[in-house]
């Protein structure tokens, strides 16, 4: 039976990040995949022109419709927007209770426009993220979710893993993506197991929404896996894979996106 996995998320026309590249993601790493949108974001490869917040009632109309109906076998978040969506989330994770929850606590996209209002940064840590089974900030928003300076090398990153799952997180994937060097390296912590994960830095300009791809393959993998770090390796196989090919692509004139192709599994 083929997986249903669903992203909660904001948009991007450009169909490099947030939902357009979530569903790519699902589909690639074969899920059925649906969406439930917080914001619709006008943005492209260069940036944010412009956001239209979706009001948490009508996020709550979305989840609850589609959770009445649909066996849900793991959920993706993505941008949230601002406390009031944050909210209408965490009551439906309690209502519903889905298996398999995966949050990337989106707060700044790539190019420096906020996706999440800064009030709502506490809000998020203090009430979404004891709920979830995985989180996968990277390093700037790990640094904001403790309230600490940004870390600059991997041997600091099992510790400030360590304080993150200290704030409810049952699993953490501290993603290396900002640091520097030939490798890109994450960690998975988690069940009392910390694993560095290597990964070749791919050298490309297309780079926009990998955060995104991650989670989403992550989420869409985990109910087809044994275990977390079955899923999570996997699924950072896809996300180099899909950065290897993304040279195929012409799409538009700033980060481009990567390249979701189905032939991968
Ligand atoms: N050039 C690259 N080559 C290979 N892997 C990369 C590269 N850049 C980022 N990654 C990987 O992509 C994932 C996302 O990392 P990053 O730390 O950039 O997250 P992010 O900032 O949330 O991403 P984004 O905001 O672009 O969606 C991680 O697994 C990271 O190791
Ligand atoms: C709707 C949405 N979600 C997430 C991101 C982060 O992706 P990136 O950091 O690559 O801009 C984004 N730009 N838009």
């Amino acid at each position: 039976m083929i997986v249903n996995v669903v992203t909660i998320a904001g948009t991007d026309p450009s169909g490099g990040a947030g939902i357009q590249a979530d569903l790519k993601a699902f589909s690639a790493n074969g899920a059925y995949g649906m969406s439930v949108i917080t914001a619709l974001v006008a943005q492209t490869t260069t940036g944010v022109a412009e956001v239209r917040e979706v009001p948490p009632e009508f996020v709550t109309a979305q989840l609850t419709t589609l959770l009445d109906d649909v066996r849900v076998d793991a959920v993706k978040i993505g941008m949230l927007a601002n406390a009031g969506v944050i909210r209408a989330v965490v009551a439906a994770l309690d209502r519903y209770a889905p298996p398999h929850v995966v949050l990337d606590p989106v707060m700044v996209a790539k190019s420096g426009d906020r996706l999440l209002a800064p009030e709502a940064v506490a809000v998020l840590r203090d009430e979404l993220l004891p709920r979830v089974d995985l989180i996968t900030p990277n390093l700037p928003e790990a640094a904001d979710l403790l309230g600490e300076r940004e870390i600059r090398r991997a041997d600091d990153m099992p510790a400030q893993a360590e304080r993150l799952a200290e704030l409810g997180a049952k699993q953490v994937l501290l993603k290396g993506g900002h640091l520097t060097g030939e490798s890109s390296v994450d960690l998975l912590s988690g069940d009392g197991v910390c694993e560095f994960l290597p990964g070749e830095r791919v050298v490309t300009n297309n780079d926009h929404g990998t955060g995104c791809t991650l989670s989403a393959a992550i989420a869409a993998l985990r109910p087809q896996r044994p275990d977390w770090p079955t899923a999570v390796r996997e699924a950072k196989q896809y996300l180099t894979a899909a950065l290897r090919e993304s040279h195929r692509l012409d799409v538009g004139h700033g980060h481009g996106p990567v390249h979701h192709f189905h032939q991968w599994w």
